[in-house]
């Protein structure tokens, strides 16, 4: 078998994002996305990458002592072998989370990885992606995601989350502001205001260090 994956970028930094935010961790992330959200802050991911092996993966990662892994993109689940390549790092002793867009089906996915499943509202244009069949697939210590652009996605996301019963289901919910769309502070307030009980989050790289590539 052919275990090669095609990767834009292995760095590391800070979680920036989700349940994990602020530990150390590496970054593995895969090229190629067949979803074009308005918002993407990873466009320079759809493209390019080079050809690694699984072992070369592995080493790269090793390299830099952490115990959190990240597996990003593009979308990580557009690329078969990335099944391979969760498995093979949980193996390794790492504690693994997967970003994903919720429009591949998660099943397959090493159930010791952390899923974090970004549901895609309206306004990022790619909403009818949704496979809401890999909601019943998420366990304890997943999370799903909304990015959050305007207050209609914000009311939608209320909807969701009720039409879909998502506070009783095992996953964690996080609200992410769609950056430089809309103000945290403004999804701050509509989260209390209307009294859901959803984690706020930020994109915490961004304040750090601003958007840009391998941070
Ligand atoms: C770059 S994506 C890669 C993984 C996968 N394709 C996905 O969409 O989940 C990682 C996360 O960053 C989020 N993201 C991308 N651009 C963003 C932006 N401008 N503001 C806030 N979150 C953003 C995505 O919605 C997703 O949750
Ligand atoms: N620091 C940092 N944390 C992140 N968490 C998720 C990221 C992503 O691009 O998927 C990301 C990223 O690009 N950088
Ligand atoms: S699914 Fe993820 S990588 Fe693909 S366009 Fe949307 S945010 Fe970007
Ligand atoms: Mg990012």
């Amino acid at each position: 078998m052919d275990f090669t994956l095609r990767i834009t970028e292995i760095f590391h930094s800070l979680q920036g994002e989700g349940l994990a935010s602020g530990l150390p961790t590496v970054f593995v992330r895969l090229t190629g996305c067949p979803l074009r959200c308005h918002y993407c802050d990873s466009e320079y991911a759809f493209h390019g990458g080079q050809k690694y092996d699984l072992d070369a993966i592995i080493t790269e990662v090793d390299s830099y002592g952490a115990r959190e892994v990240c597996v990003t993109g593009g979308e990580p689940l557009a690329q078969p072998n990335c099944l391979v390549l969760l498995e093979r790092l949980c193996d390794c002793g790492y504690h693994v989370s997967l970003e994903t867009s919720g429009a591949m089906s998660i099943e397959g996915v090493d159930p010791r990885v952390s899923v974090v499943l970004d549901l895609k509202t309206p306004d990022s244009g790619e909403s009818t992606k949704n496979d809401y069949s890999n909601l019943a697939r998420l366990s304890q210590g997943d999370q799903i995601k909304f990015v959050i652009c305007s207050e209609a996605d914000f009311q939608w996301a209320r909807f969701k989350i009720d039409e879909l019963s998502l506070l009783s289901g095992p996953a964690e919910l996080l609200f992410s502001a769609s950056f430089t769309q809309l103000k945290p502070e403004q999804l701050a307030q509509w989260i209390i205001d209307a009294r859901l009980p959803v984690r706020m989050q930020l994109q915490m790289h961004k304040y750090l260090w601003g958007d840009v590539p391998g941070r």
